[in-house]
């Protein structure tokens, strides 16, 4: 059973029940380069309130420095670093702290910059992303292109996340480093999300992507680093002692019931769901208890409207 929230004595009582409040991105803060209604006057009145917030997004086409500028131009100020914890960067971390990949060794990845530069900030080389001379404009597909025909042997791990800018040549690159080695290089993802919420239509998301690979491979990652990975959760935690003491006083608000929703009941949190994004009300009416989210509401911004 979940609770819609349409009323304002509902979000006062929201305000006095938790102290820390995660957002997702897509889908509930904005959709693509537009800002979703009165999510600024809702953050601001969250910081007016004291309350502790951070950014949680598994779009990993992203680096951090990145997130900050575009919550500044879309007229969000004052978020810290601290505050966004990104897809990309949870990979990044991974590969160094739980792979513990060498750094003379380089990482092929299937996706976008936010991967290449968290993982060039820890120090690695990385092969494939965004490499022009895998996109030229023209480029039509050859099977004797070197980056399928050269593998490099230094390659100690594959990273797949969303890549907006995929082709048949960079999967089927992607495809010769999975086989490599009779299978054994390290295979890491950045998410799971099917499909990726824009304004007026979904499009692919990171996880159907990924799963062209594994099809082809016949390989799963060895590792989803985003939500509902808990290491993202933990994370924050080590950041937010009292959400990790306390975190029923934290509320989780996504879009998404796989990834956000599990994310935020299995970190012991509280969960909203908005309905701008992935899910539909009649489904989200239709669950059960154990997976429904404690509270939804039609839109973020509502926490505003409600109260003027
Ligand atoms: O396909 C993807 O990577 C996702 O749909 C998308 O980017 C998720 O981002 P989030 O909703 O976690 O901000």
């Amino acid at each position: 059973m979940t609770t819609k929230i349409a009323a304002a004595h509902q979000v006062h009582q929201i305000l006095a029940d938790y102290d820390y409040f995660l957002f997702d991105c897509d889908g509930v803060i904005w959709l693509g380069d537009h800002i979703l209604p009165h999510v600024v006057e809702t953050l601001a009145l969250l910081k007016k309130h004291n309350k502790t917030v951070f950014f949680v997004t598994n779009n990993s086409s992203k680096a951090r420095d990145d997130y900050l500028e575009k919550f500044q131009k879309l007229g969000i100020p004052d978020v810290d670093k601290t505050e966004v914890f990104g897809s990309s960067y949870a990979l990044a971390v991974y590969v160094e702290k739980i792979l513990k990949l060498p750094k003379d060794k380089k990482v092929w990845v299937l996706g976008e910059a936010g991967i290449e530069k968290e993982l060039r900030a820890l120090g690695y080389t990385t092969l494939g992303g965004t490499d022009p001379a895998l996109v030229a404009d023209g480029l039509k597909f050859d099977a004797s292109h070197p980056a399928l025909t050269q593998l490099d042997p230094d390659v100690g791990a594959v990273v797949a996340g969303l890549s907006l800018n995929i082709n048949y040549l960079k999967l089927s690159a992607t495809l010769q480093y999975l086989l490599k080695d009779n299978k054994t290089i390290p295979f890491i993802a950045t998410n799971i999300d099917l499909t990726f919420p824009s304004k007026g239509m979904l499009l692919i998301g990171a996880g159907s992507i990924i799963e062209t690979v594994s099809f082809a491979s016949g390989r799963q990652p060895d590792a989803i680093c985003g939500k509902p990975n808990l290491s993202m959760m933990n994370s924050i935690k080590a950041d937010c002692p009292g959400l990790k003491e306390n975190p029923k006083r934290g509320l989780m608000v996504g879009d998404r019931l796989n990834t956000d929703m599990k994310f935020g009941r299995d970190g012991g949190l509280d969960t909203l769901l908005v309905l701008t994004g992935i899910e539909k009300e009649e489904v989200v009416k239709a669950l059960p208890s154990e997976t429904a989210p404690t509270y939804y509401a039609d839109k973020l911004g509502d926490f505003f409207e409600l109260l003027q």
